[in-house]
């Protein structure tokens, strides 16, 4: 696993990509980046100011951009935690299929509904019904999770300690059976 290249995780909003992907680079002794986080950084506003001012296109215009600079970097390997629409964009998808190791976390939208309802900074959960909007969201960016990732977890009903756990095992039996 010390050799395991950098970790992308991909996923729905509540999939748990940012709270497993911390525990992962605490696990790896690795660095760890939200791709969220580092545009909110960049842009020196949160992703609802973002949404607001400049609408979704401004925040994917900031949200590729970010991409192909975390890739392009010359780096060691770390962990990188991705927003939900990160898939949306072609250019997006043609970044991450060049990865050796991308990771699909799953996660039903039953159990996106409860993870996503106790915090309110994702502003695409604002308008409208919040069932319906992920429900949608589900049935255009699934296959394109699948399209992107090496490795699929799900993510139901597990504590994510043991997400964590289920996706170092999954990434190294991906590894062992690479060549
Ligand atoms: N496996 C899990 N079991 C229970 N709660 C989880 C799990 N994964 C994430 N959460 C919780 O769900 C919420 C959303 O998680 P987050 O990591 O922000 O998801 P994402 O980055 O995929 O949108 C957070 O409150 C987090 O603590
Ligand atoms: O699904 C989406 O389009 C989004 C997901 C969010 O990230 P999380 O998936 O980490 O919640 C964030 O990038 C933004 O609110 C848009
Ligand atoms: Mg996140």
């Amino acid at each position: 696993m010390i050799n395991a290249p950098t970790i992308i995780l991909v996923g729905p909003m509540g999939a748990g990509k940012t709270t497993i992907g911390r525990l992962l680079s605490q696990q790896l002794d690795r660095e760890f980046f939200d791709s969220d986080r580092v545009i909110e950084e960049n842009a020196g506003a949160d992703i609802p100011w973002i949404f607001e001012k400049e609408g979704e296109e401004g925040f994917r215009r900031r949200e590729t951009q970010t991409l192909e600079a975390m890739l392009s970097e010359e780096q060691q390997p770390v962990v990188l935690a991705t927003g939900g629409g990160i898939v949306m964009k072609e250019e997006n998808r043609a970044m991450l299929k060049q990865q050796p190791l991308v990771v699909y976390l799953f996660a039903s939208v039953a159990q996106q509904l409860q993870r996503t309802s106790k915090s309110n900074n994702r502003p695409l959960l604002k308008q409208g019904n919040p069932k319906e909007t992920l429900t949608r969201l589900f049935a255009l960016r699934d296959p394109l999770y699948r399209e992107v990732a090496s490795v699929i977890v799900e993510t139901d009903s597990r504590h994510p300690k043991t997400v964590a756990n289920k996706v170092m095992d999954a990434i190294k039996k991906h590894l062992a059976t690479e060549v």
